[in-house]
C-alpha cells in the first residue's frame, strides 16, 4: 500500500470536486493535509466563505485524519505555504488544483476575462510553487502536480483564456521537472476529465456520473509517492482510464537546397513534412534542437528522404586538414608535426584518419531519414558510436571535392540497444573510390524489437589474442577542451560539449568523440610503425568499448604481426586503467623498417626529412633535372631549411617569389609551390 505517513500535502481548491477527493485520499493514507479553498464560486464571483474547506477538514478529522483549513487565494501562495509550515513544520507535496472559468468566445473575451484566468491558474500555481520550492529543495524531496486540461492540449471553443493558461502550466511543469531533478523534486501535469464545479455546467449528468473524482486521485497519489521516479510528464486521466501524453513529430524533410530555402521548397516537401509514418519522439529541448542541427548539417541529399541510400558532395581544403591534425594534438614542436600543420611544407599531406570527417556531412541526414523496422524507435540523443571501420583506397589530397554515398547496410537487435550499420563511401571527380567508412552506431535502450543479432555485412572486430606484452606503447594526454576543439571538424553532436545532453545518457559530463580517441590511436600507430608515412596506411577497425572523458590520457598498446601487415592494438585510459578501444587493428601496405622500436610515452620523434627534399620535389613536378640547375636546387633547399628553422614567413615568401620570377618565369612553378 502506498503510504504518505508524515508527508505534508497542500491541495488548492480542495473544498469540492477533484481537490476534495485528493485531500481525503492523502489523509486516508497518513498525510497531513492543508485543505485550501477560497470558497468562491466557479467564476470567482461567489465571494469568500470558509465553509467548503472546513467541511472537508471535518470529514478528514472524523476519520482520524490530520488536516487544517486555509482560505487564501492561490495568488497569496506564500500564506498557504506558511499554513503548512506553521501547523506541520514542512511541505512535501503540492497539488495545484484550484481554478475558475470565464468562458467566452474569443472576440468577446475581455482583458479581465483573460487576466483573471491567468492570475488564478498560471500565476497562482507559479506563486504557491515558488513559495514551496525552497523548502522542498532543503528537504531534498518534493512532489508537485500541475492541473492542465484537454482544453489546453487540444483547444476548446470558448476557452481561449483557459486553454492558454492550461497549456502554460504544462510548460511550467516541464521546466520545474528539469530544475528539480537534482533536489529530488518531481513535477508532473495531469489533464483530468472529472465531475467538478468547473465541469458540472458543461457536461450532461449521465456522463458526469462516470467521471468520478475518485478515478483521478489514485494517479495523483501515485505520482506524489516517494518511490515514484516519473517527472516532467503529462497524463490524461478520467473515467478509470489513465494515459501518458507526449509530443510526437513527423520525421519531416530536409527542405533547403544547398544554402537556399524558399516557400516553394517547403510546398514541394509538404507531404513528407506532415507525414507521421515514421514519427519521432523527443524528450528534451536538447534532443529536439540537436535533431534540427544534425539534420541540417549535411548538404541536401540528392535522393529522396526515407530511402536507405543518400548522396551528397563534400568540399574540403588545407585548412580543414590542418584543423584536424591540431585537434589530435599534432604540434609544431614535433618534427613530424609540421608536415600535417603547414601547407607550405614540402611533404604537407592529409592524415589518413581524416577520412572519417567528410562522412559527418551526410551521416546525421542518413540516420534521420532511414527506413527502420516499424517497431524500432530510436532516440537520436541516445546514439553512441559503437565501432568504426575506415579503409583508404588512395591517399587523401589536401584539397578536394568528394562525392559521398551513404547507405544503411543492416539493423541489428543487441538486446541492450539497436545497432545501425551504415556505410559511407567517398568517390573523387573521376568516380574512383577514395575511401570507405563503416559506422556501427549503438542506439542505447532501443533493443528488443525482434531483429537479428548478427550481420555478415559488417567488418568484424579482431578476436585475436596476442599472448605477450605490447611491442610498443604510446601514451598521450588529451586536454580538457579536446572535444570542444575536435567537434569543429564537423561532428557537432552536443553529447561532446553540452552537459544537459550528455546527462540524457547518464554521463556526468560530456564525453570525447569516439573518433577522436580513434584518431589518437591511429596517430600512435603511424608514429610507431610508419615513420609517419601516410601512404603506408590501408585500413583500421575499432570497437569503442567504454567512453573517454576529455582530459584523460589515452594509452595505445600495439602488437605487430609482420606477416599479416597488421598492427593489433588496444587503447586504455591511464587514469582508471580501463580499456576504451578493443578488438582493434590497423592494416598497413608496408611496415617502415626505420620506425622507432622503443616503448615511448610520447609519440616517437622521426628525423626531419622534408626540407632536404624540397628542391627534388619541385624539380620533379616541373620536369627539370637537378643537375641542370644545381644552384637553384641549393637555394630552394636553403630557403626551406631557413623557413623551418627561423619560421620567418615574410622573408621566405619574398625569397621564393624572387627566385621563381627570376629563374623560371613560369606560372606552373608558382602554382605548385603555392597550391
Ligand atoms: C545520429 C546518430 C549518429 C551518431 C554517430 C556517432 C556520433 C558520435 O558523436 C558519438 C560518439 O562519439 S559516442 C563516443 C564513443 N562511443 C562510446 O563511448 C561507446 C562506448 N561503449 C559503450 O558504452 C558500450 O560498449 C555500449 C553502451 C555501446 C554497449 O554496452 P552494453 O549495452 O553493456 O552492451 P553489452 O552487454 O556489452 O553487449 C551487448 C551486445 O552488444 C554488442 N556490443 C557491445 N558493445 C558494442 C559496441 N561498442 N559496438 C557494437 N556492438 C557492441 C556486444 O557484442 C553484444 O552483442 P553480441 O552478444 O551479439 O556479441
Amino acid at each position: 500500500m502506498l503510504k504518505f505517513n508524515d508527508k505534508v500535502v497542500i491541495v488548492t481548491g480542495a473544498g469540492g470536486g477533484l481537490g476534495k477527493a485528493y485531500a481525503l485520499a492523502f489523509a486516508e493514507r497518513g498525510a497531513k493535509v492543508v485543505v485550501n479553498d477560497l470558497g468562491g464560486g466557479m467564476t470567482s464571483e461567489g465571494g469568500k466563505s470558509s465553509r467548503a474547506a472546513d467541511l472537508v477538514v471535518e470529514e478528514i478529522r472524523a476519520k482520524n485524519g490530520i488536516a487544517v483549513a486555509n482560505y487564501d487565494s492561490v495568488e497569496e501562495g506564500e500564506k498557504i505555504v506558511q499554513t503548512a509550515l506553521d501547523n506541520f513544520g514542512r511541505i512535501d507535496i503540492l497539488i495545484n488544483n484550484a481554478g475558475i472559468l470565464r468562458d467566452k468566445s474569443f472576440t468577446r473575451t475581455s482583458d479581465i476575462d483573460w487576466d483573471l484566468i491567468h492570475r488564478v491558474h498560471l500565476r497562482g500555481s507559479f506563486l504557491i510553487t515558488r513559495a514551496a520550492w525552497p523548502h522542498m529543495q532543503k528537504n531534498k524531496f518534493g512532489r508537485i502536480i500541475m492541473t492542465s486540461s484537454g482544453a489546453g492540449i487540444y483547444g476548446n471553443f470558448g476557452q481561449a483564456n483557459y486553454s492558454a493558461a492550461k497549456l502554460g502550466l504544462v510548460g511550467l511543469s516541464n521546466t520545474l521537472a528539469i530544475e528539480g531533478k537534482k533536489y529530488n523534486i518531481k513535477c508532473n501535469s495531469i489533464a483530468p476529465v472529472a465531475r467538478s464545479r468547473l465541469t458540472q455546467t458543461v457536461m450532461p449528468e449521465d456522463i458526469l456520473d462516470v467521471l468520478k473524482p475518485e478515478y483521478v486521485s489514485p494517479l495523483v497519489l501515485y505520482l506524489c509517492h516517494e518511490d515514484t521516479e516519473e517527472t516532467g510528464s503529462l497524463f490524461e486521466v478520467g473515467g478509470g482510464w489513465v494515459g501518458k501524453v507526449r509530443w510526437q513529430k513527423s520525421s519531416g524533410a530536409i527542405v533547403k537546397k544547398g544554402d537556399s530555402m524558399t516557400p516553394e521548397d517547403v510546398k514541394s516537401k509538404w507531404t513528407e513534412i506532415t507525414s507521421f509514418t515514421n514519427p519521432i519522439y523527443h524528450a528534451s529541448i536538447g534532443e529536439a534542437t540537436n535533431h534540427c542541427i544534425s539534420s541540417s548539417s549535411g548538404d541536401s541529399p540528392s535522393s529522396s528522404d526515407s530511402s536507405d541510400s543518400l548522396e551528397s558532395k563534400f568540399k574540403y581544403d588545407y585548412k580543414d586538414v590542418i584543423l584536424y591534425a591540431l585537434s589530435l594534438n599534432y604540434s609544431t614542436k614535433d618534427t613530424n608535426g609540421l608536415k600535417f600543420l603547414y601547407e607550405g611544407h614540402s611533404e604537407f599531406c592529409t592524415l589518413p584518419m581524416y577520412g572519417v570527417i567528410p562522412a559527418f556531412s551526410i551521416l546525421y541526414n542518413t540516420v534521420s531519414s532511414l527506413k527502420l523496422p516499424d517497431n524500432l524507435q530510436i532516440n537520436p540523443a541516445k546514439i553512441l558510436h559503437g565501432e568504426h571501420y575506415l579503409e583508404v583506397f588512395q591517399p587523401f589530397k589536401t584539397t578536394d571535392t568528394l562525392t559521398l554515398k551513404a547507405s544503411l547496410v543492416d539493423v541489428l537487435d543487441k538486446g541492450s540497444g539497436a545497432v545501425l550499420v551504415i556505410n559511407i563511401e567517398f568517390f573523387n571527380e573521376r568516380q574512383e573510390r577514395v575511401a570507405l567508412n563503416q559506422f556501427v552506431t549503438f542506439a542505447v535502450g532501443s533493443g528488443g524489437f525482434g531483429g537479428k543479432r548478427d550481420s555478415d555485412k559488417m567488418v568484424k572486430v579482431s578476436t585475436k589474442k596476442v599472448d605477450r606484452k605490447p611491442d610498443k606503447s604510446i601514451s598521450e594526454r588529451t586536454v580538457v577542451d579536446q572535444a570542444a576543439l575536435y567537434r569543429l571538424n564537423g561532428d557537432f553532436n552536443p553529447l561532446h560539449i553540452d552537459p544537459n545532453f550528455s546527462a540524457v545518457l547518464g554521463f556526468d559530463r560530456p564525453i570525447l568523440h569516439g573518433l577522436c580517441t580513434f584518431g589518437f590511436a591511429v596517430k600512435h600507430v603511424l608514429s610507431a610503425y610508419c615513420d609517419n608515412d601516410v601512404s603506408l596506411f590501408k585500413s583500421v577497425k575499432v570497437r569503442f568499448a567504454k567512453p573517454v572523458l576529455p582530459g584523460q590520457t589515452i594509452q595505445t598498446n600495439m602488437w605487430l604481426e609482420k606477416d599479416e601487415r597488421r598492427v593489433y592494438f588496444e587503447c586504455r585510459v591511464v587514469e582508471n586503467d580501463t580499456q576504451v578501444i578493443s578488438g582493434a587493428y590497423v592494416e598497413l601496405h608496408n611496415i617502415k623498417s626505420g620506425a622507432s622500436t622503443t616503448t615511448a610515452s610520447e609519440p616517437a620523434k622521426v628525423a626531419p626529412s622534408g626540407k632536404e627534399m624540397a628542391a627534388d620535389k619541385i624539380f620533379q613536378e616541373i620536369g627539370l633535372k637537378m643537375q641542370e640547375k644545381p644552384d637553384l636546387a641549393k637555394s630552394i633547399n636553403a630557403v626551406y631549411a631557413f623557413q623551418i628553422s627561423k619560421d620567418d614567413t615574410t622573408k621566405i615568401f619574398g625569397k621564393i617569389y624572387y627566385m621563381l620570377d627570376f629563374l623560371f618565369e613560369t606560372v606552373k612553378i608558382q602554382n605548385f609551390v603555392f597550391q
